[in-house]
């Protein structure tokens, strides 16, 4: 006879969505289907059983394994797993036989423990230490002896009743009585006498390892919130939706206890990851936003092994005859295995990670769909000038391979023409009719259309770092002027501010991802952030940007054995990624081999459209800008990067003696207060002084002097150290 079950009723159920995760595919998975009617009108499908058919043996057989797993989730967490059974059973044989040394020294303790008590009993020491304390042992002492007189007399006739009473009960009923009697007070004072966790002497209990409970169940989760501390000693948990086991994990949803804050839960994973006794990589929280969740709502998943040390998924991009650069590129998988896309329009892509963490496979992914779209233009710089991305030298409009000078200029140049483009974009933008262009964006449309002249942009520039930090001037005729490095910062950051909406998109990798390297100016506008494994969590921030940290993301907690594993945030609201959580990502494995084939694939399609460009297909040289639009350039290129960084204490060095070269009259010599000079310019005493040392004017000896009839000594400064200072500069 055969029966038909669920296959498991925990198993099943929907996923539970959760905001935050990146867009999970759905439209291609495959599911059940539903019988189609032969004709007339649709009926709705009755609901669908996801089950498999299972002998009666069979089902007992599961019936009895779950009501044995269930048994055996009810044991201590210690006796769940093979490992720490061992272990423990091991511990619990050692202390066996410890047992007839350990025994006697326990009751030894008890009988020192009781003795002490009973002593404290008979002197009435806690009264007596009160009467001390008050001062009043003196007017209390009547009282306190007669209290100990009598509980000497008690202990007296107590241990002359017990004395006899044994007596009695060894001549009539024998010694065994006895015997029980003794063992049973010999067991009491080895309860009392025993170690216990923390006293001195107490070692580290063996066997003792913590380990997630096997079969988690409500309680066990309770507990581990309340000992990580995100919730209260007498709070509870709300299961939302019950707890569910499947083949990677354990995942339920949870409410916390009015007022307490998903977002605060988060922050504190690994402390609860620890309270639940797993590594925090194997804990996944993520907050249950919209019309479904609130503040107080958590979905919570823990697997049961390491999710990112499965093998690497290898990317769809490998096999794709081409690609649609408008929807968002298949990236990587989260830990759960719900697939991650990552828009490469109206934002850009800046990625970050200490060397060899999958930096340079990541940065490609994008850059391959750009290759098999056929409408993309792709510029490419590879500071590292390595062979990583050598096969796009086929269909790039523009490629730099390495970093030194000439390279650097040229990359200048073709930035120029790409910042002139984004101008001239806009201007046309702007001239289109509303129905062709209805936002002065790009559309689809637009940009497939070689008549436009505006495809889609990717502007990829791998280890940027060796082109931002190139300190050689950029006009050779002006040794001091701008630097070849600062020209790059500039064109980059007025590209990734207006470029987006003129279908420029920038992806940009670094492995030393700190504001040095980097300027904020340039970083503000890069909306899309990944950052796989870095060394702290202050490269972390630089990355993701300011208060990620504090909110629990921290690309320095991934491990360095997790390669193309990185936390992905979308920073700029202009794309589906969530701007708020970041979600761990799996990236997809494309290696170099399946990337060249892709960008033959891509340049085939290229040829076949007529958008075959640039370098790939032997125009090398630039144009050179009109020399009106370079003009207009300069200055939007300029304002869009704001000033030139410069150290704040040179600014404000010049500043305080300037201020002052105008307000000392000629005649004036000697000291003055420091108040009465920051009073004529303006400023406040304390920040003169400062700024005066600072600028390395002298103080006088003493620095504090009476002045101008004043009663107490005042903060002065030299007139003439100051006027030579002044000189000086
Ligand atoms: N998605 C992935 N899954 C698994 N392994 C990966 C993945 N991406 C990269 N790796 C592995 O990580 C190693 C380092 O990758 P990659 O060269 O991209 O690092 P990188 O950060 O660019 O290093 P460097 O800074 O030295 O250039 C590669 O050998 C690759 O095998």
């Amino acid at each position: 006879m055969t029966r038909a079950a669920r296959k498991d009723d925990d198993m099943a159920g929907e996923l539970i969505p959760f905001p935050g995760a990146a867009t999970p595919a759905t439209a291609d998975e495959p599911g059940p289907v539903a019988p189609v009617p032969a004709a007339g009108p649709v009926q709705p499908a009755e609901p669908v059983l996801d089950g498999e058919l299972i002998s009666e043996a069979e089902y007992r057989r599961s019936k009895a394994r779950r009501l044995a797993e269930s048994a055996m989730s009810k044991l201590p967490a210690k006796w769940q797993s093979p490992e720490t059974a061992k272990q423990a059973g091991a511990a619990l044989a050692g202390r066996a036989a410890l047992a007839p040394v350990r025994y006697p020294a326990a009751v030894g303790r008890g009988l020192v423990v009781s003795a002490r008590a009973w002593w404290a009993w008979v002197r009435v020491a806690d009264f007596y230490d009160a009467a001390r304390s008050s001062d009043s042992l003196a007017s209390r002492w009547q009282e306190i002896a007669v209290v100990r007189r009598r509980r000497g007399v008690i202990t007296l006739v107590a241990t002359c009743a017990t004395g006899l009473g044994g007596l009695v009960v060894d001549l009539t009923a024998g010694s065994v009585p006895l015997a029980v009697a003794g063992g049973a007070v010999s067991v009491a004072l080895a309860v009392a006498g025993r170690r216990k966790d923390g006293s001195p002497g107490r070692q580290a209990v063996l066997g003792g390892a913590r380990s997630l409970a096997m079969l988690l169940d409500g309680d066990n989760l309770v507990q581990a919130f309340r000992d990580a501390g995100v919730i209260g000693k007498a709070d509870r948990l709300y299961l939302v939706e019950r707890l569910r086991r499947d083949d990677t994990g354990f995942s339920l949803v949870v409410d916390l206890p009015a007022g307490r804050r998903a977002s605060d839960v988060i922050a504190k994973r690994e402390t609860l990851a620890s309270a639940l006794a797993v590594d925090e990589v194997r804990l996944i929280l993520e907050r249950v936003r919209g019309d479904k969740g609130h503040a107080g709502r958590l979905a919570v998943w823990i697997g049961h092994a390491d999710p990112y040390a499965a093998d690497p998924v290898p990317s769809p991009l490998a096999t794709a005859a081409s690609w649609d650069l408008w929807k968002p590129v298949p990236f990587g998988t989260t830990a759960r295995g719900a697939a991650v896309n990552l828009p490469v329009v109206w934002t850009s892509l800046l990625i970050g990670a200490i060397p060899r963490q999958g930096k340079t496979f990541v940065m490609r992914l994008p850059i391959t769909a750009a290759a098999l779209d056929p409408h993309v233009r792709l510029i490419i710089a590879d500071g590292k000038g390595g062979k990583d991305f050598r096969p796009f030298e086929q269909v790039a409009h523009r490629f730099i391979r390495g970093s030194r000078e000439s390279e650097a200029r040229r990359l200048i140049a073709v930035l120029e023409e790409c910042a002139a483009d984004v101008a001239d974009r806009f201007d046309r933008l702007s001239e289109m009719d509303d129905t062709l262009c209805p936002e002065s964006k790009v559309t689809p449309e637009i940009t497939r259309d070689p008549a436009h002249r505006m495809p889609l942009t990717v502007i990829g520039i791998d280890e940027i770092q060796n082109y931002l930090g190139l300190d050689m001037p950029l006009n050779e005729d002006e040794p001091k002027g701008k630097r070849v490095g600062q020209r790059i910062y500039e064109l980059l950051t007025f590209i990734a501010k207006t470029g987006p909406a003129a279908g420029y998109s920038l992806v940009l990798a670094t492995q030393r991802p700190d504001a040095k390297v980097i300027p904020d100016g340039l970083r503000g506008q890069l909306g899309t952030r990944f950052a796989l494994r870095v060394m702290n969590w202050q490269a972390s921030e630089t990355i993701m940007g300011a208060g990620t940290y504090k909110a629990g993301v921290d690309a320095s907690k991934l491990l360095s054995s997790h390669k193309g594993v990185g936390l992905l945030l979308g920073a700029d609201g202009e794309t589906e990624l969530s701007a708020g959580d970041a979600v761990v990502v799996r990236t997809h494995l494309l290696h170099i081999a399946a990337i060249r084939a892709a960008c033959e694939r891509g340049r085939a399609l290229r040829e076949q459209a007529g958008t075959l460009t640039g370098d790939a297909a032997g125009q090398n040289d630039l144009a050179a800008l009109d020399p009106t639009v370079a003009a207009r350039l300069a200055d939007e290129v300029t304002a869009t990067a704001g000033p030139e960084p410069v150290d704040a204490e040179l600014v404000e060095l010049p500043a305080a003696l300037a201020a002052l070269a105008d307000v000392l009259v000629d005649d004036e010599h000697g000291v003055v207060a420091v108040a009465e000079l920051a009073s004529r310019v303006g400023w406040s005493a304390k920040a003169l002084g400062e700024a005066l040392t600072r600028a390395g004017v002298p103080s006088p000896t003493p620095a504090r002097q009476r002045v101008n009839g004043s009663k107490n000594a005042v903060s002065v400064a030299d007139l003439d150290a100051i006027r030579v200072a002044i000189d000086g500069r």
